[in-house]
């Protein structure tokens, strides 16, 4: 057993180590609470910064900067081109004085030449991070025809190429100006990234450009999980600046990437959205198949006779099967979706870039980096997975400037196939409903309501009668009133939950149109009803609840979290159609979910 005293000097022994440890703790707090004073500090400079920025983005258009006069010269001797287009000359100026940057330019509008031209005028290299080996192949090709040195780095690459074009990324005198790879590479390959940190070092590597760097954020449409560790490229390669470009990013989608690259203080160009020369229409899709099919021939061998488009479709089936029937009825079609051998998919694109092929018929696996300017429509044969990617998919249509169509035809019954297909993304539903908000206004023009999903803000007299709302003058709201239609629904749900007959229980979204229509079809339309079902959906009076089995996902309709507000008369319950993408928009969580939460009215 211990003896008294030595108890006692262990017993000293502790106490004095704890008062250590307060202290140390309590150094540690108080440093804590320094840092956290300079966080905010700091992050209040860069929001006034970016503010400021904002405010002001004259000062990067200017041609007072010390390569100004360079960089028209190689605008016109190396590039061919003759003028700057709007916003390319302010993320040049941005990049060169080291910022780092983002631009959010619409397809086709020359997002490339941001970072192609900086890279010849730099005189070191440039990081481009592309997502697809095909783009970073149609890239490479163009640089070759204006004798710029460009090179990437893939599977297939040869050792010799991989040690040669290593060789010159450390190499001061190289003339190799622009590498290019996919993030996967980035990801998987240490022996580059370190010598990426040693072209770094030696200053050789002047740029970094993240194409599609909207695929950073799960709050985005297209959401890449190898652009994750595009978070190291800031802390390891110190002092480079980043360019990131992107088509679509809305505010949040925006904040998440700038977080996740570490670029909170980018100089942000928004180019804007307004493509005067696409026309958007939504068309009512018919029932079955076959009227469908008549509707699209009526169309491809009428208003676009002799054009040359994109049908969009829903799965490679329906690709298939919509391209043999279009060839069956004359119009020269090819089928492109992710399932052909690639040689077959190249030829297919190779055939409608030449005008063998008249209408593409794809899924969505036809995307990025084409840039056919002729294409004179865009056919949506079924809703995009969001708002962003129709809007993606639609601007392929006119990059030459001249006047195109994009109609998105729109059915009350696709929109379950699509939800059971996206309600396990982050946000998938939400980003659906975005496009079923568009596709369902009544009224109002739909350039605003574009506009309003990535927080612009446009007056209607901007579309010039550019979209089938504005064209066709409907303005006031909706005559149908969706909220005269929830207690019969509600009726329905409830009596098919207490229904032990069929043993469901449930009701799907198509099957709960049929029984509402039954029972008001002396005085609504089945369209009608389909419109306020997607409506009291959209605006959280319904809901959708999806079941999985080992076969497949179901979704059947419930009651919503919102509830009716006891006077139906209350006009606050009408919400005016284009206001409708704000109120039920997935893809801008922070700003519009809270919106729609602080709506709700909770009578119970
Ligand atoms: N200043 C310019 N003057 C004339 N044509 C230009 C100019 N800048 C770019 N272009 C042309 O515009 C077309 C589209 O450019 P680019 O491919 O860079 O667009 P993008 O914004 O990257 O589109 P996407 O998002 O589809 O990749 C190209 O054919 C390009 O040569």
């Amino acid at each position: 057993m211990s003896t008294g005293p030595k108890l006692q000097n262990e017993l000293e022994d502790v106490k004095n180590e704890l008062t250590k440890v307060s202290e140390e703790i309590r150094r540690l707090q108080n440093r804590k609470n320094d840092l956290l004073a300079k966080r905010r500090q700091i992050e209040n400079r860069i929001a006034d910064r970016n503010a400021q920025m904002s405010d002001d983005q004259s000062v990067w258009e200017t041609d007072n900067f010390p390569w100004s006069s360079e960089a028209v010269a190689v605008l016109n001797e190396t590039f061919k081109l003759n003028t700057f287009r709007p916003l390319q000359k302010s993320v040049i100026n941005a990049v060169m004085s080291g910022e780092d940057t983002i631009i959010i330019m619409s397809t086709g509008g020359g997002k490339s030449l941001c970072y192609q031209l900086p890279a010849v005028l730099a005189k070191g290299l440039t990081l481009v991070v592309s997502p697809l080996i095909s783009l970073i192949q149609d890239q490479l090709i163009q640089l070759k025809k204006l004798g710029i040195e460009a090179a990437t780095i893939n599977q297939g690459t040869s050792a010799q190429e991989v040690t040669r074009i290593q060789n010159a990324m450390i190499d001061p005198k190289s003339s190799l100006r622009l590498i290019y790879v996919t993030p996967e590479k980035l990801a998987k390959s240490k022996r580059f990234m370190s010598k990426l940190e040693k072209s770094a070092e030696l200053k050789c590597l002047k740029l970094i450009a993240i194409d599609e760097v909207h695929c950073c954020s799960q709050w985005g449409h297209d959401f890449r999980p190898d652009y994750k560790f595009l978070h190291m490229l800031k802390k390891q390669l110190k002092g480079v600046p980043v360019l990131g470009l992107t088509a679509t990013a809305t505010g949040n989608v925006l904040a998440d990437v700038k977080a996740i690259l570490g670029v909170e203080t980018a100089i942000v160009f928004k180019a804007g959205f307004n493509r005067e020369n696409l026309y958007y229409e939504v068309r009512p899709k018919p029932a079955s198949n076959d009227a469908v099919l008549e509707d699209l021939l009526e169309l491809l061998k009428g208003r676009f006779k002799g054009q040359t488009g994109i049908v969009y479709c829903f799965s490679r089936k329906e690709c298939e099967e919509l391209a043999g029937e279009l060839r069956q009825n004359g119009v020269t079609a090819g089928a492109y979706h992710a399932y052909l051998e690639p040689e077959v998919r190249e030829r297919c694109h190779e055939r409608w870039l030449s005008g063998k092929v008249r209408v593409i018929v794809a899924t969505v696996a036809f995307g990025m980096g084409i840039d056919k300017p002729d294409v004179r429509f865009v056919i949506h044969h079924s809703l995009s997975k969001s708002m962003e990617t129709y809007y993606q998919e639609s601007g392929r249509a006119g990059r030459d400037g001249q006047p195109a169509t994009c109609i998105l035809y729109y059915r009350f019954a696709d929109v379950f196939r699509v939800s059971t297909m996206v309600c396990t993304e982050k946000v998938g539903t939400q980003n659906l409903y975005s496009v079923v908000s568009y596709a369902t206004m009544t009224s109002g023009c739909r350039r605003v309501a574009i506009a309003d999903h990535f927080d612009e803000t446009w007056d209607e007299s901007w579309c010039n009668k550019m979209c089938d709302n504005c064209r066709s003058g409907k303005k006031a709201s909706s005559t149908v009133d969706p909220l005269k239609f929830l207690p019969t629904a509600k009726e329905i749900i409830q009596s098919q939950t207490t229904n032990t007959k069929n043993n469901s229980g449930r009701v799907t979204a198509p099957k709960l149109a049929e029984l509402v229509h039954k029972k008001l079809s002396k005085t609504d339309s089945r369209e009608s009803v389909e419109y306020a079902l997607a409506r009291l959906i959209l605006d959280g009076y319904l809901a959708e609840d999806f079941h999985f089995t080992p076969y497949a996902i179901i979704g059947y309709v419930v009651a919503g979290s919102r509830r009716q507000m006891p006077d139906l008369s209350d006009s606050s319950h009408k919400r005016k159609d284009n206001d409708s993408i704000a109120s039920s928009s997935a893809s801008t969580p922070s700003k519009k979910a809270k919106t729609v939460k602080e709506d709700v009215i909770h009578l119970d």
